[in-house]
C-alpha cells in the first residue's frame, strides 16, 4: 500500500492525526529503563546490552500508542549516534511498528552522492513508507527518492530553530527563502508523493506555507515549545490548526510531545492529546465558512520552462496520462492513456484548459464553436460561454426517436464552424465530425485541440482539408514530465515512441 493511502488509512482508524516520534534519546529515557541503562553503560563491558533497554522502551512505546497515532517517525540520527548497535535498535524497531501505521524516517537527508543508497536502505531494506529531506541540493535529491512511487518525502522547509531565521527568511520577510522552497518543490512531485515539512513554533509562518501549498500534507514540528500550562496550550493549538489545515480540515499531522516519551507510561497522554486535537479541529472547522474558494495547488516551474508547464503538471496530478496498456479507439495499444475527461472535474484546471483553447480561437474567424463528444462538449460549451459564441454539437449517433438530429442546437446553412476536440490521435473523430457538420451545409475551416498526439495527425488533419491549431504538442508534455522528475525515464520512452 502507498505511504498517502496507508496514512489516510490510519488516520480513519485511529481518529488521529498525531504523529508519535520514536527516539532512543538516553537523556529523556524513563526511570525504570534508564537506571539499568546508566548501570549497564557505567560498567563499561557490555555497551551493547544497554541498547536493550532502549529497545524494550521504543517496543513498549509502540505497543502502548498504536491504535492512537497516524504515523511513527523515528530519527536516524539517534540510531547511528547509538554506533552499531543502534542501527540494530533501529531495525528491530521499525520490525514491531504494526505494518498499518506508516513510518516516517527522520533523516533530513541531504548529500546527493549517498542519495541513491540511502533510498534504497530507506525504501528497500529498511522498509519505511516515507523520509524527511533538506530541500538545497535541490530536484536532483529528491528525485533519487521519488524513484519509489508507492513513498513519499517529505521536504524540510522551516525550522523552528531561531539562528535558522537567519536563513530562512533571508532576504527580506516579504520574500524569504523559506517560501520560495515551499512555491519550487511542489514541482517535484504530485500530493501523494510530496509533502513538507513545517518547524511550527510560530504558526504565522505555517500560515504562509498553507496558503501557497493549500492541498499539501504538511507535518508540523516543535508546535508545543511556547505551550507552557494547558490553557496555553489550548490557544496555541487553535492557532496552529487554524494556520495549517487545509479547506477540507484536513492535510496536517502534528507530533506528539516529547513527554509522551519520557513517563513511562505514555497511552494515556497520547490518548488525551488526541482527542484534544479531535475536538480543537472540529471547533475549527465549524467555525470556518461553508463556502470557501476553491484553491488552487500552486506547482511551479522554473519560469525558462515550458509556458505552460504548471498546467502540464497539474494534468498530471490529476490523472489525465497514466501509465498502462490502453487500447486506443483505432484498435491499437499504447502503454499509457491520455484521459482529459477528467479536467472537468477540478474547476481550476478546467478554466486555464478553456483559456489555452480561448487564445487560439481569438486569432480565428467563425461563427459558430462545435464541439466533438463526448469527451469535448464539456469544453466547448465553456469556449461558447466564455467568448460569447453560440455552440452546436454533431452527434455521435443519430436517435431513432425524437427530432432526430445530427446537429444539435441552431445553425444557418453557409456558416463557419470552428471545431473543439480535446485530442488528435489519428484524427478520426475531429474529421468525421467536421465532416458532419460540413454534410449539414456549414463550413469547416480550423479543427482545434489541446492536445497533438504528432506522428502526422496533423498532415492528415491538412489533407482533410482542415487546418489543425493544439495547444501542445505530447513530446513538450513528456518532456515537461521528464524534467520535473514527475515520470521515468522509461515511461519517458513510452510516451516518445507515440
Ligand atoms: O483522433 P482519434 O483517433 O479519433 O482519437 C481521439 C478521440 O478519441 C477520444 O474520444 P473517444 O472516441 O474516446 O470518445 P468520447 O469522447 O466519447 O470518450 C477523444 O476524445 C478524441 O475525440
Ligand atoms: O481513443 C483513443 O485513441 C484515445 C483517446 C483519448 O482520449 N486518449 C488516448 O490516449 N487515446
Amino acid at each position: 500500500m502507498s505511504f498517502a493511502s496507508k496514512l489516510r488509512a490510519a488516520i480513519a482508524t485511529n481518529q488521529s492525526i498525531l504523529c508519535l516520534g520514536l527516539d532512543p534519546n538516553p537523556e529523556v529515557m524513563p526511570d525504570k529503563y534508564k537506571t539499568r541503562y546508566d548501570s549497564e553503560m557505567k560498567s563499561g563491558a557490555y555497551p551493547d546490552h544497554a541498547v536493550t533497554y532502549l529497545w524494550e522502551w521504543m517496543n513498549f512505546i509502540i505497543q502502548s500508542t498504536a491504535d492512537l497515532v497516524c504515523a511513527y517517525k523515528p530519527t536516524l540520527g539517534f540510531y547511528t549516534a547509538l554506533g552499531a548497535g543502534g542501527l540494530e535498535l533501529l531495525a528491530k524497531t521499525l520490525a514491531v511498528i504494526p505494518p498499518e501505521i506508516p513510518i516516517i524516517l527522520d533523516a533530513k537527508h541531504t548529500d546527493l552522492n549517498s542519495s541513491t543508497v540511502m533510498a534504497k536502505t530507506a525504501f528497500e531494506q529498511w522498509g519505511v513508507d516515507a523520509i524527511t529531506l533538506s530541500p538545497y541540493v535541490g530536484q536532483d535529491l529528491a528525485a533519487r527518492f521519488l524513484m519509489y512511487p508507492d513513498k513519499a518525502i517529505f521536504v524540510s522547509c522551516y525550522s523552528s530553530n531561531t539562528t535558522a531565521q537567519d536563513f530562512q527568511e533571508y532576504p527580506n520577510r516579504e520574500q524569504p527563502l523559506y517560501l520560495n522552497v515551499v512555491q519550487n518543490c511542489q514541482a517535484w512531485a504530485g500530493m501523494d508523493n510530496l509533502a513538507l515539512e513545517i518547524g511550527a513554533a510560530n504558526p504565522e509562518a505555517l500560515a504562509k506555507v498553507r496558503s501557497l501549498a493549500p492541498e499539501r500534507l504538511i507535518l508540523a514540528r516543535s508546535i508545543w515549545a511556547n505551550s507552557q500550562g494547558s490553557g496555553q496550550r489550548i490557544e496555541n493549538l487553535s492557532a496552529i490548526l487554524n494556520a495549517g489545515l487545509d479547506a477540507n480540515g484536513d492535510g496536517l499531522i502534528l507530533p506528539v510531545n516529547q513527554d509522551a516519551l519520557a513517563i513511562g507510561e505514555p497511552a494515556q497522554l497520547v490518548r488525551s492529546l488526541r482527542d484534544e486535537i479531535n475536538q480543537a479541529i472540529a471547533l475549527t472547522t465549524h467555525q470556518r465558512p461553508t463556502c470557501d474558494l476553491w484553491m488552487p495547488n500552486v506547482c511551479l516551474l522554473d519560469q525558462a520552462g515550458h509556458p505552460h508547464a504548471n498546467l502540464i503538471l497539474q494534468l498530471f496530478d490529476i490523472g489525465c496520462i497514466t501509465f498502462e496498456e490502453t487500447v486506443q479507439a483505432s484498435g491499437q495499444v499504447f502503454p499509457y492513456y491520455i484521459d482529459l475527461r477528467r479536467i472537468i472535474s477540478n474547476p481550476q484546471v478546467f478554466d486555464a484548459v478553456i483559456g489555452t483553447y480561448a487564445e487560439i480561437l481569438q486569432a480565428l474567424k467563425f461563427d459558430r464553436i462545435a464541439g466533438i463528444p463526448y469527451g469535448s462538449l464539456p469544453t466547448a460549451s465553456g469556449l461558447a460561454l466564455r467568448l460569447n459564441f453560440p455552440l452546436i454539437f454533431p452527434r455521435k449517433e443519430v436517435k431513432a426517436y425524437g427530432a432526430r438530429r445530427l446537429i444539435e442546437g441552431n445553425y444557418e446553412a453557409g456558416e463557419t464552424i470552428v471545431v473543439v476536440d480535446d485530442i488528435l490521435i489519428s484524427g478520426k473523430s475531429a474529421i468525421e465530425g467536421a465532416q458532419k457538420i460540413e454534410s449539414c451545409g456549414l463550413k469547416v475551416r480550423d479543427i482545434v485541440v489541446f492536445i497533438d498526439h504528432e506522428s502526422g495527425v496533423c498532415d492528415r488533419i491538412q489533407k482533410s482539408g482542415y487546418s489543425p491549431h493544439a495547444v501542445l504538442k505530447i513530446s513538450e508534455i513528456n518532456e515537461t514530465l521528464y524534467q520535473s522528475g514527475r515520470i521515468t525515464e522509461k515511461q519517458f520512452l513510452a510516451l516518445s515512441h507515440s
